[in-house]
């Protein structure tokens, strides 16, 4: 294979104002030898990312064809590309992130922050659509010409729709998706490099503090925020994966993982830098009952848990 020598721009960390820094050559050296970089860059994803969620739907069969994605903290859209890749044709994808990010083609998007009741509250409202960001009066124009039935259902509101639907309301979108990712890492500023971040192209935060006990916590915390919501978004049957940087608090997410999943798998795809803390819980089958006020208030420490 031809040795790629120069990284597409969104493979590559954005320069500092005065030319690249060591650390930005560091880091462009380090991603031309990467393999994963490499492949990713070949079949055109946004980023490296996507070969870890690639490594884990081959493992754990998480995606099939019509479901309906949740994908927390997409930006830049990796995970997104490989989601509708596997959904397509019919299925729906919603990205959350604090940053702006051009979406994959077919994906619909929310900018904020996920732990906000109010972005969670959008999300809701957008999965208690039964069109989830599809176009609705797409065939009114057919042949130019509009129908009158065409029309009629175009006026009606989303909830008339779905009464006609045959019963298939699910509220404030309860129990209506199958899969929740959540590559979210609490985010750190980049102080550098903003004047020639894009849309296609986002100014992208740290995702790590290099602070070990610091980077743990956050991702626990986005962890946990992510599961409640997934106690009442997903189907039973549904699955979802989270990334944690690993630490003392793992033990208790596990716990309460198994408490809302049949089956649970701790995953540590190729593409995860060895040299990093970050790992995955790959978390199968939501169970049909489940109490949240249960699984929160599990003990908090290891000594508790034995
Ligand atoms: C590692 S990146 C995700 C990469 C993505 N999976 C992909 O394949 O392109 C983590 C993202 O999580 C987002 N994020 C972190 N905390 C968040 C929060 N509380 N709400 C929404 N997005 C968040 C960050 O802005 C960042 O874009």
């Amino acid at each position: 294979m031809r040795p790629i020598t120069k990284l597409p721009r969104l493979l590559r960390p954005a320069p500092s104002r005065h030319g690249s820094s060591a650390s930005s050559e560091r880091w462009t050296a380090r991603a031309t030898r990467d393999p994963f970089t490499k492949e990713a860059q070949l079949k055109g994803y946004k980023s490296r990312a996507a070969m870890k969620l690639i490594e884990m739907n081959q493992k754990h069969k998480l995606f099939s064809a019509g479901m309906t994605v949740v994908d927390l903290g997409y930006a830049p859209g990796s995970w997104m590309q490989v989601a509708l890749e596997n959904i397509a044709p019919r299925g729906r994808i919603l990205g959350v992130d604090i940053i702006p990010a051009l979406p994959a083609r077919g994906a619909s998007t929310i900018q904020g922050n996920f732990t906000c009741p109010g972005v969670q509250a959008s999300i809701r409202r957008f999965l208690s659509d039964p069109e989830r960001g599809r176009l609705r009066n797409s065939q009114i124009f057919r042949d130019g010409e509009a129908a009158e039935e065409d029309v009629q259902e175009a006026s009606r509101g989303y909830i008339e729709r779905e009464r006609m639907l045959g019963g298939e309301a699910h509220g404030e979108g309860h129990a209506s998706v199958d899969v929740v990712l959540s590559d979210m890492s609490e985010p750190w500023p980049i102080v550098e490099g903003m004047w020639k971040a894009s849309l296609s192209a986002p100014y992208r935060m740290m995702n790590t503090s290099g602070i070990r006990v610091r980077d743990h916590v956050g991702s626990i915390d986005l962890c946990n925020a992510a599961l409640l919501f997934c106690i009442d978004v997903l189907k039973p049957g549904g699955s979802f994966v989270c990334k944690f940087y690993q630490g003392p608090e793992d033990r208790l997410l596990r716990n309460r993982l198994d408490a809302v999943f049949e089956r649970v798998v701790q995953d540590k795809p190729l593409a995860s830098r060895q040299e990093s803390r970050e790992n995955y819980f790959v978390a199968l089958r939501r169970r049909a009952r489940v109490d949240k006020a249960e699984v929160m208030k599990m003990p908090w420490t290891d000594e508790a848990v034995e």
